[in-house]
């Protein structure tokens, strides 16, 4: 694997960030490059935007899956690289450019070197939203190649370069999107009394959340509730008519996210009472935990220890991962590969070390010859 040509193919890959399901140039650009490999052992074949290859092993008796996602962020990039991204708005902050390198890096060593296993390599559109890996678990390219066993990756800002992290059992929480809409009564901003109010109601709702969390919630059962977007009104002196709030949900266990919902609904009740307002809630997308088996985990953490991959012990994340829902249905784990940027996920400064691909390369091609 050439280092220098896995930094070229990330970078091109970064500077075209699509959104979830609007992954078309994105798409093309990995079928190029699957198409240019030497064809005998591959079988492809696509699914909306998203992509299934299978590479026959020597033995194949088993079918081991890796999976990668595709799509970027809603973010305008604000790192003033030559290469950054040239979709105004929209950036891949969350690493799915690293992770898609290192899915091709992996595939083009395995069909040089071929594994003893089957392996069914799968680029999986819309992670951050609406969520492609429940319906891709529906598809007909999964059901016919399923896998017995699945693995995938995510980059870890503030972990050392060149090293992975894992743990056993909850490794993702469960998340759930919100979208909150606020209906009163616009007006002139000198009559507030003829109006209803819906800044003011929407700023109580956010408080009001806020205190779930802090007040509802057992301190030793950590869950989150944070609202990203708030919009509302028109001009300063119109008292806005509507409002409308966008934010998620996290949780370590799935009960606590059905008590979180029904306090939010009492609240949404409370605020349509106080304000004389109509609430509407969605729920959006709904992403399960991710669950690592511990058999999978131990192995990875043995082999890294053979190939000199620094491993250690991960904690729980209040990170989603629509991962979780291959790993309901097949055993499997995923792990953090550490990329050392000082800027975090979901920032516009994220600065992964492009150093990690060699290791996240390294580290997946031996997972996939060697897992049991
Ligand atoms: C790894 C990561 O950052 N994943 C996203 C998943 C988004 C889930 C969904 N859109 C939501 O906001 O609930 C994350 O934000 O954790």
């Amino acid at each position: 694997m050439d280092l220098e040509k896995m930094i070229k193919i990330r970078r091109e890959l970064h500077q075209i960030p699509e959104l979830g399901f609007q992954e078309v140039k994105t798409q093309k650009y990995l079928l190029d490059f699957i198409h240019d490999l030497p064809q005998d052992h591959l079988k492809v074949e696509t699914w909306k935007t998203g992509i299934f290859v299978k590479v026959e092993g020597t033995v194949g008796d088993k079918t081991i899956g890796y999976r990668t996602d595709m799509d970027g962020l809603p973010i305008t990039e604000d790192t003033g690289f030559d290469y950054q991204s040239k979709h105004k708005g929209n950036m891949h902050a969350c690493g799915h450019d690293i992770h898609m390198t290192i899915a091709l890096g992996i595939l083009a060593e395995l069909v040089e070197n071929r594994p003893k296993h089957h392996v069914l390599m799968i680029f999986q559109p819309a992670e951050e939203g609406p969520g492609g890996a429940a319906p891709m678990l529906e598809s007909e390219p999964m059901k016919k190649w399923w896998p017995d066993s699945i693995f995938a990756l995510h980059i870890a800002p503030e972990l050392p370069t060149g090293t992975v992290s894992s743990k056993e059992g909850l490794l993702f929480a469960n998340t759930s999107e919100l979208f909150i809409n606020l209906k009163g009564k616009g007006g002139h901003a000198a009559y507030p009394h003829q109006s209803r109010d819906m800044v003011v109601g929407a700023s109580a709702m956010v408080t009001d959340l806020q205190q779930i969390v802090s007040r509802m919630v057992d301190p030793l059962d950590a869950a989150v509730i944070s609202i990203g977007k708030i919009n509302g009104g028109t001009v300063q002196n119109i008292i806005a008519e509507e409002a409308k709030l966008e934010g998620t949900i996290r949780t370590l266990n799935a009960k606590t996210m059905d008590f979180i919902k029904s306090r939010i609904e009492k609240i949404s009740e409370a605020i349509e009472l106080r304000f004389d307002c109509e609430v509407t809630i969605d729920y959006g997308s709904n992403y399960y935990q991710v669950w690592n088996q511990k058999k999978y985990v131990d192995q990875f953490e043995r082999e890294m220890s053979l190939i000199e991959v620094p491993y250690q012990q991960a904690n729980q994340a209040m990170t989603g991962e629509d991962f979780g829902y291959m790993l309901k249905e097949i055993p499997g784990f995923m792990y953090w590969l550490g990329v050392d940027s000082p800027y975090g996920l979901h920032h516009a400064k994220l600065n992964p070390d492009e150093e990690a691909i060699e290791t996240g390369i390294k580290a997946g091609v031996h997972m996939l010859k060697h897992i049991e």
